[in-house]
């Protein structure tokens, strides 16, 4: 008898731990994949388990998904042609997502769900409910989804498909990475014991108080202090007419702005510049620009002078790589050769934080 009833806890412990290494096999479809920001973010969490499929209308994201990740299957397709069957088909139990942030923004017009780029996730909403095989799900968005009635939409969606879920607002800045990007996140799990309970929105992730393996300054993620080629250098139209709504940031600084799509193209709102000078060189010379005008000399001498000096700023863009470096890309990635700079800042700016979304899908799967 008693050997009878070890070998009924034997084949129980083999039961239980197959059921937990099955549970932590993550079968993943990433939805609205991008450049595979996602993709890495999975990677770099250490959890077991593959991107089964990856989903994108962009043709240039595509691209620069599969240069990278050849292993992985990128559909070139529309999220609102998938149905239950292909969803069935594929054998997923988790899905990664960061739908289009436009809908929700100031520049993108608020339009929320009558914006044509929201139809994506409210198709998903719709599929939720049925897809019964689908146990975790991540999302992410711009700050203000949470406010919108697709948001609304999806929460609704998640509670009749029986998920629990926790909302989170976070930015990097919270890792000691040296960028803001504050963004909404969304773990859902079908679990009712899923922790972190609470109908608010957490704004900071509980099981990190303070990250350690974290560059903090610019410094670290420079390809160059003096990097000058003149891809990069701020041209002087740019310098004579925006210089005062730049944010500027030297090599000891330890943060920069959120780098948006637009950066590059725009100068206001959409990411910092690098001054290679040492901040209290660069304060003088801000200091000399600001005491121009009470000069003696003549307006076309000022002009002159006003243009040396912004020269001698030496501003320029952060490169792609340091972009890609502070939004928690690995060394490995890359951007195929046909993809031009203001395209890889492009599908950066529309990116996410590597390094925070691997936390929190360890929160989603991990945590009991
Ligand atoms: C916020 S970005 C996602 C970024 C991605 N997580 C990354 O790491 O690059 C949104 C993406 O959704 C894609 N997209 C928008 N509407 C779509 C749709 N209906 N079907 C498929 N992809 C769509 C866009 O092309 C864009 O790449």
């Amino acid at each position: 008898m008693p050997f009878l009833n070890a070998i009924f806890i034997v084949h129980y412990l083999r039961f239980l731990f197959k059921e937990r290494s099955e549970e932590m096999n993550l079968q993943i479809l990433e939805l609205f994949s991008g450049i595979g920001g996602m993709n890495y973010a999975f990677k770099e969490s250490g959890i077991p388990g593959q991107i089964v499929a990856a989903v994108d209308i962009n043709t240039n994201a595509n691209a620069v998904y599969t240069h990278n990740n050849r292993q992985t299957t990128v559909l070139n397709n529309n999220v609102q042609k998938l149905n239950l069957k292909t969803l069935e088909k594929l054998q997923i139990n988790c899905i990664l997502m960061s739908p289009p942030c436009q809908p929700h923004t100031r520049v993108g017009h608020k339009k929320d769900i009558e914006d044509n780029r929201s139809h994506g996730l409210m198709h998903i909403c719709s599929l939720l409910p049925e897809c019964t095989f689908v146990r975790y799900i991540l999302m992410e968005n711009v700050k203000g989804f949470e406010g919108s009635l697709a948001h609304s939409q999806y929460i609704k969606a998640l509670r009749k498909a029986g998920f629990y879920y926790r909302e989170f607002i976070l930015s990097p800045t919270q890792l000691n990475i040296p960028n803001t990007r504050y963004r909404y996140y969304c773990l859902a799990r079908r679990d009712k014991n899923f922790p972190f309970e609470g109908e608010h929105i957490w704004t900071e992730i509980p099981t990190i108080k303070q990250h350690q393996k974290c560059i903090n300054t610019i410094k670290n993620i420079l390809e160059s202090d003096n990097l000058l080629s003149a891809d990069f250098l701020v041209d002087q139209r740019t310098l004579d007419r925006r210089v005062l709504l730049m944010d500027i940031v030297t090599s000891n600084s330890t943060n920069t702005m959120c780098f948006t799509k637009a950066y590059a193209y725009y100068i206001e709102g959409t990411g910092s510049i690098f001054c290679p000078l040492k901040p209290e060189q660069m304060h003088q010379i801000f200091g000399k620009l600001k005491h121009l005008d009470n000069g003696n000399s003549s307006k076309e001498n000022q002009a002159l002078e006003r243009r040396e000096l912004l020269q001698s700023l030496h501003l320029r863009y952060f490169t792609p790589r340091e972009v890609a470096r502070l939004m928690g890309f690995p060394e490995t990635f890359n951007f195929p050769l046909e993809i031009t700079n203001r395209q890889k800042y492009k599908l950066l700016g529309n990116s996410i934080n590597v390094q925070l979304v691997s936390e929190l899908i360890k929160v989603l799967c991990l945590q009991e």
